[in-house]
């Protein structure tokens, strides 16, 4: 049997497109994990109510049977909003339809009385998914709603708005009863949302880390790789150029030996900040090593590269740093290479950096471009 033929794949897969329908690469995690819920619930829902209104049907319930068909319809109506992927705001349209579907359907409940007066007990349902859905504010206002109407059903001397008939004891608990877990539910749904927040904070912040030098506040390597892999491929689409700098301050241990590491950093993030100014808004700069940045220059050919080169050159050498009451002017040298689409980012990098050093050896402060290394 084919590995795709395998029923408990196809069950997997058809259950996955099921609870993902929905679901945007543009929305948040948050939202994309409510409407998983959302299919979740409104599939189950649809199910039991669609069960139990047919059971009702057949006990000739009839009132209830079509109150349980009609909410089946509905939670079957949430999930085609959110199978229709071009409804802006589908991921709103089917929750609050949902909670609707559940707080009518609950109030008919408690009216009616259900199966043998234990229709009630399926009120407990709300809170959490009311919560859930809208948040705790709404949802505390939605269940407040409804615990006001109930109060007003089950109270109204008489039993005048009473179908079911309960005792007074009965009443009183079911009310205190779904209080509770309405409290509950809130400071349930209120702590959740605090730790998805504080643990997307962290995530973020750890990503951060990850990507940027915390010193100069540029990409690191790995920060600029999904720039320089979007550019390749952006390069090779429309056939344009694009160039890389490589850029080393020079004499830098001169600068950590007579003004400590510290002073070091002050010059590093000196540079870093004038390169942010002078580079154009389709650039990138990042922090490639210790005193080594590079640029990359999308639709730049290598003299155009070189003419960028020497103005970061010029731009440095013109903007002393302040390190301890002293203004220091630094230098840096200069290493240009246009990639060639054809021999890869690294046989760039690598004719970049021997501009560079070729650049060094000939007195530093200079911008050398590989086309015009000798072999
Ligand atoms: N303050 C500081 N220094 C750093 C950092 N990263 C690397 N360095 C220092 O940068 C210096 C680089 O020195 P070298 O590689 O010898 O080069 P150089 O002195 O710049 O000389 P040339 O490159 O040949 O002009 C070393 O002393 C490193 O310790 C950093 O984050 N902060």
């Amino acid at each position: 049997m084919k590995q795709a033929d395998n029923p408990y794949i196809i069950f997997t897969k058809l259950f996955d497109s099921l609870i993902t329908s929905g679901c945007r690469p543009g929305h948040d995690e948050d939202t994309n994990r409510k409407i998983v819920v959302i299919n979740l619930f409104a599939i189950v829902g649809m199910s039991i109510t669609l069960v139990l209104g047919i059971k009702a049907l057949f006990n000739e319930q009839l009132t209830l049977g079509i109150v349980l068909l009609s909410s089946a319809t509905l939670f079957g109506l949430c999930k085609g909003v959110l199978l229709h992927s071009k409804l802006k705001n589908n991921h709103i349209i089917a929750p609050t339809l949902l909670v609707l579907c559940l707080l009518s359907l609950m109030l008919y409940l408690v009216i009616f009385g259900g199966v043998a007066g234990t229709g009630p007990l399926w009120i407990f349902v709300l809170p959490p998914v009311a919560m859930f859905f809208a948040g705790v504010f709404w949802g505390i206002i939605t269940v407040g709603l409804f615990i006001a109407l109930c109060a007003v059903i089950l109270f109204t001397p008489g039993d005048a708005l009473l179908i079911a008939s309960y005792t007074h004891e009965f009443k009183v608990r079911l009310l205190l009863s779904f209080a509770t877990v309405t409290f509950l539910s809130a400071f349930y749904e209120h702590s959740r949302q605090t730790s998805f927040i504080i643990i997307r904070d962290i995530s973020e912040k750890f990503e951060r880390q990850a990507l940027y030098d915390a010193l100069t506040n540029l990409p690191n390597r790995r920060g600029i790789q999904k720039f320089i892999d979007h550019e390749i491929n952006r390069a090779k689409r429309q056939q344009e150029q694009l160039t890389l700098i490589l850029c080393d301050i020079d004499r830098f241990k001169q600068v950590n030996d007579n003004y400590g590491h510290d002073g070091g950093d002050i010059a590093l993030k000196h540079v870093a900040d004038l390169f942010k100014e002078v580079i154009r808004e389709q650039d990138g700069v990042a922090r490639w090593g210790g005193e080594e940045f590079l640029f990359v220059l999308p639709t730049t050919n290598e003299s155009n590269g070189v003419v960028l080169a020497e103005k970061i050159r010029e731009t440095i050498q013109a903007t002393p740093v302040q390190i301890k009451n002293t203004s220091l002017t630094i230098t840096a040298s200069f290493g240009v290479a246009q990639i060639h689409l054809e021999n890869g980012l690294n046989n760039a990098l690598s004719l970049a950096d021997k501009a560079l050093y070729r650049a060094k050896e000939k007195g530093r402060n200079k911008v050398l471009s590989a086309s015009s290394l000798t072999p």
